[in-house]
């Protein structure tokens, strides 16, 4: 067998079939350079509302990509005066996660695959950069980086991952139901639809 051609049990679920199409940009994306704001305000990636959170502030990028910037902060560490690996993991799976509001559709991670290349102080600006690059069905395929030093700075941590979209069902028959509920009856439209990032 050859490595071009690998047998199905050694096929990584992280590569896009051979029938995956490109991903497509919703005609009413958020505009290149536009916030994305966050869409859930008790989101550990982007939620204000959470004092040790990442608070990630994410733009809307060209095709089906963004960029966002997340500092490590004192309650990020793992090793002393250094990021914890799973919180840098965590603001890669939220800049992907975001990829979803440019295309329209409500996905979960499914995958999520971290080389971490670079150890990454705290108070570091991490730049972060996503970009959907197949979908195949339910699923879609995507990739990400965090520079430190800049936006062209050396790549410190990178991802792959499969995000499978859901319906809002997901979120609504799973979630605790405090929560679902206090998200339903926000009389704000606009932050009820995106608590579950469901477009309005
Ligand atoms: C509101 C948005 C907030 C964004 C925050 C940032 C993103 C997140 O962190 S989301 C939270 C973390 N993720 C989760 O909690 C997801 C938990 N998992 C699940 O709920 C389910 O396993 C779920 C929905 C992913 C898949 O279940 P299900 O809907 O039954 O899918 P299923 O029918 O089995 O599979 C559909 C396709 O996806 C593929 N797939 C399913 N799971 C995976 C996986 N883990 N890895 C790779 N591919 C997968 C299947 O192989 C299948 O592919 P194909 O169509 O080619 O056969």
């Amino acid at each position: 067998m050859s490595a071009a051609n690998p047998p199905a049990s050694q096929k990584s679920p992280l590569v896009p079939p051979p029938d995956a199409t490109d991903p497509v940009r919703h005609p009413e994306a958020p505009a290149p350079g536009e916030p994305l704001g966050a869409h859930y305000d008790m989101c550990f990636g982007c939620g204000g509302g959470q004092p040790h959170g990442l608070h990630l502030a994410a733009r809307a990028g060209e095709g089906v990509s963004v960029t966002a910037e997340f500092t490590v902060r004192t309650a990020h560490q793992g090793a002393p005066g250094l990021a914890h690996g799973g919180v840098l993991t965590s603001a890669l799976d939220e800049t992907l996660g975001s990829l979803s509001w440019l295309m329209h559709v409500i996905a979960v991670t499914g995958r999520l695959e971290t080389d971490f290349l670079q150890p990454v102080p705290v108070d570091t600006l991490l730049h972060l950069e996503a970009r959907a690059t197949a979908v195949h069905g339910r699923k879609i395929y995507a990739t990400a980086t965090g520079r430190i030093g800049g936006p062209d700075g050396p790549v410190a941590v990178r991802a792959d991952a499969v995000f499978i979209e859901v319906k809002v069902e997901h979120f609504i028959e799973n979630g605790r139901q405090e929560e679902i509920r206090a998200a339903m009856d926000d009389p704000d439209q606009v932050r009820r639809a995106r608590a579950f990032e469901v477009n309005p």
